[in-house]
């Protein structure tokens, strides 16, 4: 059996006259960190939404092989795309997502009652991950009552709540200071990798791409360059 967990083949996508993807094959291992990068327009974000089953390709295919088994992600129906998302991926983006209306647990929790988790046991586990990444004691602050480094470490504990295999991530370190990005990345590298499940992570940042164990490097849609960490 293949060991990787997301593989792509032949996927093209295309906004009007823009081949935002012109042709991306990638296969990502359990467990391994995977840097994109590539100057702004060259089809980063497009191929973390494609991978993710966010957006459909127009050409080419995805399969994830999750603990149920192999799923071709680009063959399923919306609704099942958004129930793989739920289930079995997490994301974590520069900004949004997070709801500022509700406190961090509550946007933690959240994340896993959307998958049918009663509502005392999400706050259980959202608790725990809340503290695991250093935010114990700020369970109840409204998200704008946080710092940006905080609120990505709320971001990182909903995307790991539900036990995603998948943490798809899109410039979370991007409105950080230099020192609040290493301690975000020590938090999202630390609850993906360092839990064997598999991180994805678009950035501009090359310190980040450092930390991964692979940095692809895209341009005009095509993947010019695959870099492996020593
Ligand atoms: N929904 C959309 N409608 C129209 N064009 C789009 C859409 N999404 C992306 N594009 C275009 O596709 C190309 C690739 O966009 P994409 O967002 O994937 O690039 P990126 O490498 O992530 O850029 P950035 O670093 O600026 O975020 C760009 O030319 C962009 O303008």
């Amino acid at each position: 059996m293949s060991s990787f967990i997301i593989e792509s083949t032949g996927l093209q996508k295309s906004f009007g006259p823009t081949h935002a993807l012109a042709g991306v094959d990638l296969a990502v291992r359990a467990g391994e960190s995977l840097a994109i990068m590539g100057a702004s327009g060259s089809g980063k974000t497009t191929l973390l939404h494609v991978l993710s089953g966010v957006v459909a390709p127009d050409a080419g295919s995805v399969v994830f092989r999750g603990p149920g088994g192999p799923v071709s992600v680009s063959e399923l129906s919306d609704r099942e795309r958004a129930r793989l998302r739920r289930e079995a991926f997490g994301f974590v983006f520069q900004q949004g997502l997070l709801i500022p209306e509700l406190t961090a647990i509550e946007n933690v929790a959240l994340a896993l009652m959307l998958t049918g988790a009663p509502r005392a046991l999400a706050e259980e586990r959202a608790a725990g991950w809340l503290a695991s990444l250093g935010l114990a004691g700020l369970e109840s602050r409204r998200i704008g009552q946080l710092s940006g480094g905080q609120a990505q470490r709320v971001a990182i504990a909903r995307a790991q709540v539900t036990g995603a295999a998948v943490v798809f991530a899109d410039e979370p370190t991007g409105a950080l200071d230099s020192h609040t990005s290493s301690e975000v990345m020590d938090a999202l590298l630390g609850s993906t990798v360092g839990q064997g499940r598999t991180l994805i992570v678009v950035t501009h940042d090359a310190e980040v791409a450092a930390r991964c164990s692979r940095t692809l490097r895209m341009r005009d849609g095509r993947i010019i360059e695959t870099q492996v960490a020593a």
